[in-house]
């Protein structure tokens, strides 16, 4: 089972006032079951993994074989809650060099529709050229610029490229029920669509189609996944007493030391491939808490990469900061350091040793060197990546959003700031409807 521990925070705030958090975690928990709280319209994530139907699965394993036997490559577009959760998952499992295989046993997996940069999609349509390409179409709103922007131009590539009836055939469309232009799209060209439903916000969506259809695509095991989120929906339900409660502590942790004045939190890998994982995390506690002038600031880093760039920062910069550090227990691979009688590098010492013991003793090394630093430190315990492990720590994430969002007294299923810089973008645009605004910024231009 995936473990929490909090030990290495006690030195900065005492145990008996996050152990004090309880019935406030209560009161939390029961808003939630309830939904007796704000954003109470967006709570369809709570027991998402205990009821997905084997049937679903079923679906959405069907569709993926399609993309599969008829693709090459598959380019799921989508911006934040629309590509985090499929990418975090993909990247944690996949091969760090999947791309350059010789021999590929699954679609090689690309994203788009989370950025505008020109190039990048210039790039990827002259990578897609002569590739036998498919399509996800990943929108709840269905209406987002970036990911329809992307979608524009790949569908014409698909279709011009594979032909209207193939290109029918490998493009999929995730969105809302009935709004949206890619709900019209999908409706128009008949493409196989599954739904986002109403009450999963974007960043809570994962465990919807939203992740599960490209993640069977990659070709990883979405029963598994499911199952590890619903046995974590179990570990962090209502009726697990507050000291066995991963979600309930994690929350109850966080908003102490923020209380205390850490005010940026750093999720913590040891691991490259967790890297979308904290891009995830990012989005899900920064979208959720930063509201009201306040909030944690959600920041990551990958050592021991970053050990060498913010290394330094984190070990003596302003002490407004802690770590919550996700560790792998068990590698999937064995390498062990070779002796060398030259031993003109003077690595003699490692000889015999596997990689991941000196990876560990980095670990132990940093957690010890940054909590001497100043910085209190979670520690987040996976026994090894696998699907399973890997739903229960989403579904950890989620569960403890929910309540450290309800501790800190805002709404965590809303985002209404995203909207200023689409306002301001489509007025600059002189998009139909914002002519007002457009008068407005241009004045202020
Ligand atoms: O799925 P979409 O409607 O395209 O939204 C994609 C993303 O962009 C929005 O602006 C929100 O800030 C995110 O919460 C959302 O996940």
């Amino acid at each position: 089972m995936i473990s929490l521990n909090i030990e290495k925070t006690f030195g900065f705030i005492a145990k008996e006032k996050v152990f004090a958090y309880e019935a406030e975690v209560k009161a939390a928990q029961e808003m939630l079951a309830k939904g007796t709280g704000k954003g109470n319209d967006f709570l369809g994530w709570l027991h998402l993994p205990s009821s997905i139907s084997k049937e679903h699965l079923a679906d959405l394993k069907a569709t993926a074989q399609v993309l599969r036997d008829n693709c090459e490559v598959v380019v799921v577009a989508g911006i934040g809650g629309s590509y985090l959760g499929a990418r975090a998952v993909i990247e944690a499992l996949s091969n760090s060099f999947a791309w350059l295989q010789d021999k590929q046993t699954s679609p090689i997996m690309i994203y788009a529709g989370h950025n505008i940069s020109e190039d990048y999609l210039y790039e990827l349509t002259e990578y897609l050229k002569n590739k036998k390409f498919g399509l996800i179409n990943i929108s709840k709103s269905g209406t987002t610029t970036e990911t329809a922007l992307a979608f524009r131009l790949l569908k014409k590539q698909c279709e011009d490229q594979r032909g209207k009836e193939t290109a029918q055939k490998v493009i999929v469309a995730i969105t809302d029920a009935e709004k949206g232009a890619a709900r019209i799209t999908a409706d128009k060209e008949g493409y196989k669509t599954f739904i986002i439903p109403d009450n999963v916000g974007g960043r809570f969506s994962v465990l919807t189609p939203v992740g599960l259809l490209p993640i069977a695509v990659a070709g990883f095991d979405i029963e598994q996944l499911v199952a590890g989120a619903a046995d974590m929906e179990k570990a962090c339900g209502d009726q697990v007493p507050f000291a066995e409660n991963p979600a309930a502590i994690y929350a109850a942790t966080r908003n102490e030391l923020y209380k205390s004045g850490k005010k940026i939190e750093i999720l913590v890998n040891f691991c490259p491939k967790l890297h979308y994982v904290s891009e995830w995390w990012k989005q899900l506690y920064g979208e959720s808490e930063g509201k009201d002038n306040k909030g944690i600031f959600p920041a990551a880093v990958d050592f021991s990469t970053d050990l060498h760039s913010m290394g330094q920062w984190i070990q003596e910069g302003e002490r407004s900061i802690f770590e919550t550090v996700i560790s792998v227990d068990k590698v999937n691979h064995k390498l062990e350091v070779p002796s060398d009688e030259a031993n003109l590098d003077g690595l003699n010492f490692l000889a015999g040793k596997r990689v991941d013991e000196v990876n560990k003793m980095a670990e132990l090394g940093t957690q010890l060197a940054h909590v001497d630093g100043g910085v209190p430190n979670m520690r987040i315990v996976l026994p090894e990546l696998s699907e399973y492990y890997i739903g229960g720590l989403l579904y950890f994430f989620e569960k403890a959003c929910g309540i450290s969002g309800y501790l800190l007294g805002v709404n965590p299923f809303n985002q209404p700031g995203v909207e200023a810089y689409k306002k301001n973008m489509f007025a600059l645009l002189n998009k139909p409807g914002y002519e007002e605004d457009s008068k407005a910024i241009q004045a202020k231009l």
